[in-house]
């Protein structure tokens, strides 16, 4: 009997202005819109490949070579949706192998840690969707696809693309405004590269369902972040990537993940995710630009205490130099060219903050899901 399959891998992405609060928990729908950058998938990715067969019993997901549930209503949401476009198909074309009443198996592999803050969900939905929608030859475009990979996890509906990417918010109840649209190519501004410094830490404060969920109910300034201040720096944010006006750009990145983390903290309970390590590479990184006179390095931190850190290329030498002067003990130069990096010191800095850093990647702006001629077998 006959096995189809595809084989995709999907990137990760971290947000310049984050997403943060649900307006329908089912669907996945957000109250405000949100913007990232895409990152390469030399260094971080998700690998599925996805197969239909008469004789699979069930349906199945192997994550990282263990079988995991596939019971979650977000991915049933997934699965439920797919499987109906491509019965559409075959409801028109007769000659169409019935893929929609065969069971699937789904394998896939991220590259890098699951669940440690590092988005592996947002790989792992992209990639899980995009690899059925191969294997069941849909002709739905990518935003088409990203509302459906949304329902698995909303930031995931962005890694369906390259470069910058938006995810419009939309208003409609059912959900089908609510997309992710490319804002520029990864060629429109190919320089921009992105350091992740990975802060030792064991587990997540409050993971990002439950997170958003206490913030919408209980923060009183979260009402003014998502009237007042998203939509507005939403704008701002898009001008400032089509400009390729660093100093705009980081501005803004900065203040919307201080406004995210504002909002955590004003929560009832309130939800810390920063720990001191982040909050002293927020100054470092502060203390940089200050000395510089303009900012050529910008923080982001989403549900979690990591850092990315995002700079152009031509300050390369100033901020891995900082970062190499603070961090050099930890792993993760064997791609820098360390010799041609500045040293940097910054007075008053924790000469020990090396010690909250587990590990730091070195990457870059990245293209979106690829079709592969890698695959995975159990
Ligand atoms: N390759 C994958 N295929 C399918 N699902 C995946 C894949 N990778 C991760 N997931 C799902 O995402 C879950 C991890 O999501 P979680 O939000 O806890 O971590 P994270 O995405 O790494 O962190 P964060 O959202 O804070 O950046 C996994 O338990 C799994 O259900
Ligand atoms: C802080 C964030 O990273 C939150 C991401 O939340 P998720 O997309 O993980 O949440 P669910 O939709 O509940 O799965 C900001 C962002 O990526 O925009």
């Amino acid at each position: 009997m006959s096995v189809y399959s595809a084989s995709v891998t999907a990137p990760v992405n971290i947000a310049t202005l984050k997403y943060w609060g649900k307006r329908d928990k089912e669907l996945n729908l957000p109250t405000n819109s949100s913007i990232s950058v895409t990152l390469s998938q030399k260094d971080l990715r998700t690998l599925t490949t996805a197969s239909a067969s008469s004789t699979f019993k069930q349906d199945e997901l192997y994550l990282n070579g263990k079988l995991e549930s596939l019971e979650s209503a977000r991915t049933q949401a997934c699965l439920g949706d797919l499987r109906k476009l491509r019965s559409e198909l075959e409801s028109q074309d007769d000659k169409l192998e019935k893929l929609s009443q065969f069971k699937l198996r789904i394998v896939s592999e991220n590259n890098f840690p699951t669940a440690a803050g590092l988005a592996s969900s947002a790989a792992g939905f992209a990639a899980l969707v995009y690899a059925i929608a191969k294997l069941y030859e849909l002709p739905q475009d990518m935003s088409e696809l990203s509302k459906i990979a949304r329902k698995g996890s909303g930031s995931a509906c962005r890694s369906l693309f390259g470069g910058f990417v938006a995810w419009e918010m939309g208003d409609l109840e059912n959900g089908q405004d609510s997309k992710a649209v490319e804002v520029a190519p990864v060629e429109h501004w190919p320089t921009l590269k992105a350091a992740i410094l990975v802060v030792s830490d064991d587990k997540k404060d409050t993971p990002s369902t439950s997170g958003m969920q206490a913030t919408v109910k209980t923060s009183d300034l979260f009402q003014h972040r998502i009237k007042e201040v998203v939509p507005q720096r939403f704008d701002e944010m898009k001008q400032s990537i089509l400009n390729k006006d660093f100093n705009k750009f980081g501005e803004l990145t900065m203040r919307d993940s201080n406004s995210f983390h504002a909002v955590c903290l004003d929560s009832y309970p309130p939800i810390f995710y920063l720990n001191d390590t982040s909050k002293k590479i927020i100054k470092l990184i502060h203390k940089l630009n200050e000395t510089e006179g303009e900012i050529i390095a910008a923080y982001t931190f989403d549900a979690g205490p990591n850092a990315v850190i995002y700079y152009d290329e031509a300050n390369e030498a100033k901020v891995l130099g900082l970062i190499h002067t603070y961090f050099n003990q930890v792993d993760g130069w064997s791609k820098a060219d360390t010799s041609k990096l500045s040293k940097l010191e910054i007075e008053g800095t924790d000469p020990e903050i090396y010690k909250g850093v587990s590990r730091i990647i070195l990457t870059e702006i990245g293209q979106g899901p690829q079709i592969t001629t890698e695959s995975l077998q159990i």
